[in-house]
């Protein structure tokens, strides 16, 4: 296993892009550390494929290094890196059994054969596969084949780091649940260093101890679960992560207070100065957005209340933007409303920065 260090990365597809300043990763400056979980998690297009071959090897960066441990191996191929891959699609032998695919990595480095058999067969039960051991890879559901390769991914315990492009795509979605917990406690069991790519936020959120939210070739933040949900570092993080995303409303600061629809809230104290930012907004998660009587807040116009089960989610309108509020099941809803922040789940972003205050910092 290794720590894995991009040094100043950037790619351009072709010297004519680089050229025109069109990178497919504008710079990535991260270590994944050794042993660690990580989802790459963005939208299509956002460069997550991009930078998880940077680290495999299978494309070579038009600039900076990668080291794994002290190792510069910027220009070694995939093997020299000595890596697992599992791709979105099924890579497997269909003329081997299931069992002699688990197998193939483990013979080919030499392992002893009675190691061999014991980590097949624990991998066997693992995916749900031991009643299909002996069966050629032929036969199977697209399913079951990419059970196999992630299983062969997985045997191998020598890898410097295990990458997962998308895996589950091709899995029935109520088997995926299951195949992301045993991902999970394989790696709770042999702690190898796991880099995932998704554009899934629950996939993502689920299976990874940071996740790493990428849009337009650029990492914006690099967090556990709870920082990206409490703390989104960039505004594209609060309205990507969490259903529906947090709300971005534009605003104006005077004296510490900012200034929406004409209405005043006060800011969290100590927010700093957002530095001469040419545009500066407020940010607020739906479920931190109260409706109350009209006269105790902001007056918005409620547009449509969806009820989705232990909660409804309200669409308002506030001075021609709009605004989400999650209200709890059972909770009522003034006849004519306003809408109230929770001070401590206010964030303040300029130019689509966050605007740390004093006491966070
Ligand atoms: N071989 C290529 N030649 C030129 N441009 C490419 C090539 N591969 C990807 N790109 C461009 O690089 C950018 C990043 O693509 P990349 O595939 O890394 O994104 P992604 O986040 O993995 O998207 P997806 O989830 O759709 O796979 C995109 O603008 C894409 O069009």
């Amino acid at each position: 296993m290794a720590r894995i260090h991009l040094d100043r990365i950037r790619h351009a597809y072709t010297p004519e892009l680089a050229r025109a300043g069109t990178y497919a990763l504008r710079e990535v400056d991260h270590v994944f550390e050794d042993g660690g979980a990580y989802a790459l998690l963005g939208p299509s297009g956002c460069g997550k494929t991009t930078l998880l071959n940077i680290i495999s090897g299978l494309l070579t960066s038009s600039e900076g290094t990668i080291r794994f441990g002290d190792r510069d191996v910027t220009t070694l191929s995939p093997e020299d890196r000595n890596i697992a891959q599992v791709f979105q699609f099924p890579v497997i032998y269909d003329t081997m059994t299931v069992a002699e695919n688990l197998a193939f990595p483990l013979k080919n480095r030499g392992v002893a054969r009675a190691e061999i058999e014991r980590r097949v067969s624990d991998m066997l039960r693992r995916l749900g596969l031991e009643a299909k051991a002996k069966r050629k890879a032929q036969g199977l559901t697209a399913d079951e084949k990419q059970k196999i390769s992630l299983g062969r991914g997985l045997v191998r315990s020598d890898v410097a780091a295990i990458l997962f492009d998308e895996p589950l795509t091709v899995i029935d979605p109520h088997m995926k649940w299951q195949l992301r917990s045993e991902l999970k406690a394989l790696h709770r069991q042999f702690g190898m260093t796991m880099v995932y790519v998704t554009h899934d936020q629950t996939e993502a959120l689920t299976f990874a101890e940071k996740v790493v939210v990428m849009t337009e070739g650029q990492v914006v933040q690099i967090g556990t679960p709870e920082e990206l949900f409490e703390r989104p570092r960039h505004t594209f993080v609060g309205y990507f992560i969490g259903s529906p995303g947090m709300n971005v409303i534009p605003c104006k600061l005077e004296g510490g207070e900012a200034v929406v629809s004409g209405a005043r809230v006060p800011l969290p104290a100590g927010i700093a100065n957002a530095g001469g930012a040419a545009r500066t907004e407020l940010g607020i998660r739906p479920e931190f957005v109260q409706l109350v009587p009209r006269g105790s807040g902001i007056p918005v116009r409620i547009d449509r209340v969806e009820d989705v089960g232990s909660e409804r989610i309200v669409r308002a309108d506030l001075g021609g933007q709009r605004i989400v509020s999650v209200v709890p099941e059972g909770e009522a809803l003034p006849a004519e409303a306003d809408v109230a922040f929770d001070a401590r789940a206010l964030n303040l972003y300029a130019d689509s920065w966050l605007v740390e205050t004093e006491a966070r910092r």
